[in-house]
């Protein structure tokens, strides 16, 4: 085979780690596929921008139509970011017939499903492996390694930014706002850290993973959403107290037919293997029919961890290009999409709540619990230091999200109530 051409869109934090890669690792790839691989044209949005590894500048330009038109590239490497006029880059490049690698999960969220098409039609390979989970080959482990199993659920802990925050904060008391800012020095966070902290990064990913786990064309927008800003200390020390871990967590969960697809900050058990996940470090849970309880975990951001799996990407299209088997990256979904309604998903709950330190309160507020059949699983009260209020922190049992709805209209109408102070979704005690 001649040498094989990459044309790179992007040469910032992750971008250089390709470079870095495919400098570096030239006699494993060579061996893998029998040929040399080049990075022959780089896009950027400023020539003269100091950089993180040595390129000869002439691979530079500014103008990307250089790059997805030039008839010498064989392969797109995408790590611009970007989702409206990126989408428009990629589509022309597989329509040029060049196969396309991206690291891009706000794109492969919203159009994976278009481009997969496109990237069939034309016989292109469009592969995808650090949208999720950066350097953990999760995609290839659902859809190779347990390619023969029916995932049930997912939990994943996929945003590097928010669990490392959630790290400082539970460990050392950090303040959130200095551990956002060292996230983001760290080169962690996206360009507007809005999208990690709110959950919108994580629920791009769990889009992604629900698509190929359930083998449904589960979108964006069927993933419910809460972010981490909301996470006050004293709930961090209340979980830590009644043995709970806080992580922001994706939850995929199959019964039946039916799918729910959500990501919020959630309380683990301290001896769930995803307690101890820490820092910028992810990690997708599976649950499969056959092979039971399994977990991935690895780096989930950082230039070296997320150009391994880019790289490893090129490798599985340099390989397809020697076989002449390229564009069979699309798998038609299964299933139909079916989401799960409000009563039809179950988890436990941690809830904080305010109340008169009177007799009889304790009372109307569990009654409310027992009148939906929901007991439960641990409960503190303490005095407050103020105005007569008492604190009650209650986990339950399993409860539908819908009754557990009603339950927190019913709690702030009750006089006795002062204020619903926070709720959380419990996961990992069982994974009905
Ligand atoms: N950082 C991480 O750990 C991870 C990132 N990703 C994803 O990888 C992708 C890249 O992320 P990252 O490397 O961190 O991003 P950076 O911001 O570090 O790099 C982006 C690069 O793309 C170039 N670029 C961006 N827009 C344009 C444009 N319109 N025209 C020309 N050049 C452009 C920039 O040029 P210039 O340098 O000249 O400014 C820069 O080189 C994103 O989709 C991100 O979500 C996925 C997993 C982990
Ligand atoms: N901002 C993301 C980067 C990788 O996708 C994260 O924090 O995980
Ligand atoms: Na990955």
């Amino acid at each position: 085979m001649k040498k094989i051409n990459v044309g790179l869109l992007g040469l910032g934090t992750v971008g250089s780690g390709v470079v870095k890669i495919i400098k570096d690792h030239q006699d494993k790839l060579m061996h893998l596929i029998g040929c040399p691989v080049e990075v022959t044209k780089i896009l950027v949005k400023d020539i003269e921008k100091a950089r993180q590894v040595v390129v000869d500048k002439n691979y530079l330009t500014k103008d990307v139509y250089e790059v997805i038109r030039d008839p010498e590239v064989d392969v797109v490497i995408e790590v611009m970011g970007g989702i409206e006029e990126t989408k428009d880059f990629l589509l022309e490049a597989l329509q040029n017939k060049k196969h396309v690698v991206t690291a891009n999960k706000d794109l492969m969220a919203v159009y994976g499903s278009e481009l997969l098409s496109v990237a069939t039609e034309n016989g292109c390979d469009l592969f995808y492996e650090a949208s999720v989970a950066g350097g953990i080959p999760i995609l290839r482990g659902l859809v190779d390694g347990l390619a023969s199993d029916r995932i049930n659920k997912l939990m994943g802990i996929v945003n590097g930014t928010t669990n490392f925050i959630l790290t400082k904060m539970s460990k050392y008391g950090s303040p959130y706002d200095e551990v956002l800012k060292e996230a983001q020095d760290l080169g962690y966070a996206e360009a507007d850290p809005t999208a990690d902290v709110e959950g919108l990064d994580a629920a791009r990913k769990m889009a992604i993973l629900s698509r190929l786990g359930f083998s449904m064309n589960v979108d964006l927008e069927d993933v419910s959403v809460k972010g981490i800003s909301s996470v006050t200390a004293e709930d961090i020390n209340y979980s830590k107290r009644l043995g709970y871990t806080m992580k922001l967590i994706g939850v995929a969960q199959r019964q039946g037919e039916k799918v729910e697809v959500s990501v919020q900050p959630t309380l683990l058990p301290d001896y769930h293997p995803l307690a101890s996940v820490n820092d910028e470090y992810n990690a997708v849970y599976v649950y499969g029919e056959a092979v039971g309880e399994t977990m991935f975990y690895g780096p989930g951001a950082g230039s070296l961890p997320t150009a391994t799996a880019v790289v490893s990407d090129l490798v599985g299209v340099m390989k397809n290009m020697r076989l002449g088997v390229n564009g069979n990256s699309a798998v038609a979904p299964q299933f139909d999409k079916n989401l799960k309604l409000p009563e039809e998903i179950y988890s436990q709950r941690f809830l904080r709540i305010h109340v008169a330190d009177q007799v009889g309160a304790f009372s109307k507020i569990t009654s409310l619990f027992s009148e939906r059949g929901v007991s439960f699983e641990k409960i503190l009260q303490l005095p407050l230091k103020k105005d007569d209020l008492a604190e009650i922190v209650i986990v339950t049992h399993q409860a539908s999200q819908k009754d557990f709805e009603e339950i927190l209209q019913l709690l702030n109408d009750l006089a006795v109530v002062d204020n619903v102070k926070s709720t959380y979704r419990v996961e990992g005690n069982s994974w009905t």
